[in-house]
């Protein structure tokens, strides 16, 4: 199949490399059919949301990558209302930009309001490039924070961020994509919310507005489709991350709108840190880092449980290839076509994979992955990028042959 397309990863370089890397994010990727990636501007050191921070990352990333790697860059406060520097940061080549309207847990990356998302629309209208946003809302709790609420137990951490963040988020980009409708002052700019969970209303408010000719695309992540709430053990933090996974009522209700066409796309939302920062010792939901470790699990985890939906390889190309591919921008990548690069993953739907302490994971901290233990069905077996086989058989190329990828 045409090599997956991951426009969701945080590569954590340069800065915070001791939690992943680009040769160890890569190098996953590879050995998981990936064969693009796109980097968040956040979690390295320091944020990509200048010329400056992005020449940093791909001076970081020179020699040590085997897939392609593209880079959003960080719509942030400082620079959200300051056209000439969104100007530059988008002329420097980031393929868009991505913003928080929650606390995004990292000191130089903060959240942006919808007055500073207005404002990047209407810079990226003119480049034609899209805007990611995490999209969750903190609301004012009724619930009175209850003291002895046990911070092992996962629901303590669910009921921190209900849905209602979610649906208060969207509704607020839903308004302000008003203007990307053809003939509005904002056309040709597009939004795009990443990691939603909740299938409730914030999937009928999306749902409305691209019926109403918004210009607006959803993705969800494997974690939600694989995990529910009442089955993540008390303790166990490698299964935090935000938006936070929720009921099995709900993850059924996101393969439905997934496998109907209401979830565009998918992506990994790989946001690994050092195992010291999941505090899997104490088991603390509410202290610990919040992220899933997936990045290599992703075409499997995929597949093992899209096989009860009738989830078809032609379904799996377009979730995992084809709509990546067109959200980037990359117009020669995400499908096998004459005069396309030679992006490919070569895989077998049936063989296992037992992701016990044999099993070779490329993660650098394989252990906080929520995926070790499982079996899983769908195995990489070849992996190219532009015609260069990076990955064959657990193993890769002596040489890291992917190149940076600038938007021109
Ligand atoms: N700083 C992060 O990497 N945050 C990420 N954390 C998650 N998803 O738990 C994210 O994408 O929001
Ligand atoms: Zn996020
Ligand atoms: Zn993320």
């Amino acid at each position: 199949m045409p090599g997956l397309i991951d426009v969701h990863a945080h590569l954590d370089e340069p800065g915070r490399t001791e939690w992943e890397g680009f040769s160890s994010g890569t190098k996953a990727a590879a050995a998981g059919g990936i064969t693009t990636l796109i980097d968040m501007p956040l979690n390295s050191e320091p944020s990509t949301v200048s010329r400056e921070t992005l020449k940093l990352k791909t001076d970081a990333a020179k020699g040590k990558i085997f897939v392609h790697v593209g880079f959003w860059g960080g719509l942030v406060p400082e620079n959200a209302l300051n056209s000439t520097a969104l100007e530059d940061l988008l002329d420097a080549g980031v393929l868009g930009l991505k913003s928080f309207m929650c606390p995004s847990g990292i000191d130089d990356f903060p959240m942006t309001n919808i007055t500073h998302i207005q404002g990047g629309l209407s810079v990226l209208a003119r480049y034609k490039r899209p805007l990611l946003v995490h999209a969750e809302l903190v609301q004012e709790s009724d619930e009175k924070e209850d003291a002895v609420s046990d911070a092992a137990s996962y629901s303590t951490y669910l009921r921190t961020r209900p849905a209602s963040w979610e649906q208060a988020a969207v509704r607020q980009l839903v308004s302000a994509t008003e203007e990307t409708r053809a003939g509005g002052s904002a056309e040709g700019a597009h939004l795009h919310i990443v990691h939603l969970s909740d299938a409730g209303s914030s999937l009928d408010l999306i749902k409305e507005a691209k019926s109403r000719g918004h210009s607006l695309t959803v993705e969800t992540c494997p974690h939600y489709l694989a995990f529910s709430a009442e089955e993540i053990p008390d303790g166990d933090t490698r299964f935090k991350c935000s938006p936070p996974i929720r009921d099995a009522a709900n993850r059924e209700k996101l393969w439905e709108a997934m496998m109907g066409g209401d979830i565009d796309l998918l992506s990994s939302d790989h946001s690994p840190s050092v195992p010291e920062l999941k505090r899997l010792d104490e088991g603390d939901f509410l202290k610990a880092w919040g992220g899933i470790s997936s990045l290599q699990f992703v075409l499997p985890v995929t597949w093992t449980h899209g096989r009860q939906y009738s989830l078809a390889f032609e379904k799996l190309a377009s979730l995992w290839s084809e709509k990546p591919a067109r959200l980037a921008g990359q117009k020669l990548k995400g499908a096998i076509v004459v005069g396309n690069h030679a992006d490919l993953a070569v895989w077998e739907p049936e063989a296992e994979l037992e992701l016990d302490a044999d099993h070779p994971v490329f993660h650098k901290h394989p252990s906080i992955s929520a995926y070790m233990g499982r079996r899983l069905s769908g195995k990489v077996v070849a992996t190219f990028v532009s015609g260069n086989l990076v990955f064959k058989q657990g193993f890769h190329a002596t040489a890291a042959c992917g190149a940076t990828i600038l938007a021109r």
